[in-house]
């Protein structure tokens, strides 16, 4: 079988913990090969965000143009995208390439509490980029901003917002429940007739920075090798499971996951 090529249109994470960093470590570690086009630069530890550097959208739309005029994609993912003239620049590539297995991880801020998307763009997020979407995967304070409702703090209350988010044009929506207080870590997938429950028990792990990214990019990896949505969800959540487990002790704040966990761990 032939190597299949995602692609991560995301922010850099000095510290390696998320962003393009984590994307391309899930990448390899799932056997495809990975590409990025950076939307902005990140100065950040396991403390925090120190500082962004936007990447000019000119520029992220040429890094488009060489990765996907001469290589091409099976697959992208998107995470932390910055700007409404940075997602139009997004939404017109995956219409002029035909970009259809697209994962778009909506990151707003940050799990430290940094604003990484401006608030202007969330709605340019919504219109444009969300129909053009396989699977979108919201955390549960994302999907609050994204639905304008209060916080979502019930199994019952993500099952009621997961629905109200398929409304925004994606076939599906993962609404992801890692915020949770729960000993189950649960995540409820709406693909317009079922919610699919993906429940696994909660790790206690104070070094989870670069959850999000990594499961979004698992499912992106997966779906580039022709799987179907159900069957990616599953694969990345156990591929982030065990990256949980041996989450890396690193810098005085909340470190890593470990991606390559997966070498010497088998699927639990
Ligand atoms: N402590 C944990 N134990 C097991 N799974 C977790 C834990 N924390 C997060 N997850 C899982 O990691 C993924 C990312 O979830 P979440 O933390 O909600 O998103 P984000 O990183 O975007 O804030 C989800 O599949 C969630 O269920
Ligand atoms: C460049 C970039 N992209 C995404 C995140 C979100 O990751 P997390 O929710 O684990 O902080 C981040 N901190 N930095």
């Amino acid at each position: 079988m032939s190597l299949k090529k995602v692609l991560t249109i995301a922010g850099s994470d000095s510290s390696g913990g998320a962003g393009i960093q984590a994307d391309l470590k899930t990448f390899q570690e799932l056997d495809t090969y990975g590409m990025s086009a950076i939307t902005a630069i990140t100065a950040q530890n396991t403390l925090g965000v120190q500082s962004v550097l936007p990447i000019p959208p000119a520029m992220l739309h040429q890094q488009l143009e060489s990765v996907l005029s001469d290589i091409g994609a099976d697959a992208i993912k998107t995470g932390m995208l910055v700007s409404s003239e940075h997602i139009m620049v997004i939404a017109d590539m995956l219409a002029t390439y035909q970009i259809d297995r697209v994962v778009i991880d909506p990151v707003l801020g940050s799990t430290s509490g940094s604003e990484l998307t401006r608030q202007d763009a969330i709605i340019t997020l919504k219109k444009m980029l969300w129909p053009m979407a396989k699977v979108v995967t919201p955390n549960l304070l994302e999907a609050a901003i994204l639905l304008e409702c209060p916080p979502i703090e019930s199994v019952k209350e993500m099952e009621e917002a997961v629905i109200k988010l398929y409304d925004f044009g994606a076939p599906y929506v993962l609404l992801k429940g890692g915020h949770l207080p729960s000993d189950q870590s649960i995540d409820l997938l709406f693909d317009g007739e079922t919610v699919h429950h993906f429940s696994s028990p909660r790790i206690k792990q104070r070094h989870t920075h670069g959850t999000g990214c990594t499961l979004a990019s698992a499912i992106a990896a997966e779906l580039a090798k022709g799987v179907d949505v159900i069957t990616a969800v599953q694969t990345a959540k156990s591929f982030m499971n065990n990256a949980i487990k041996e989450g890396i002790a690193i810098g005085s704040g909340s470190g890593p996951i470990n991606q390559a966990a997966n070498r010497h761990r088998s699927n639990e």
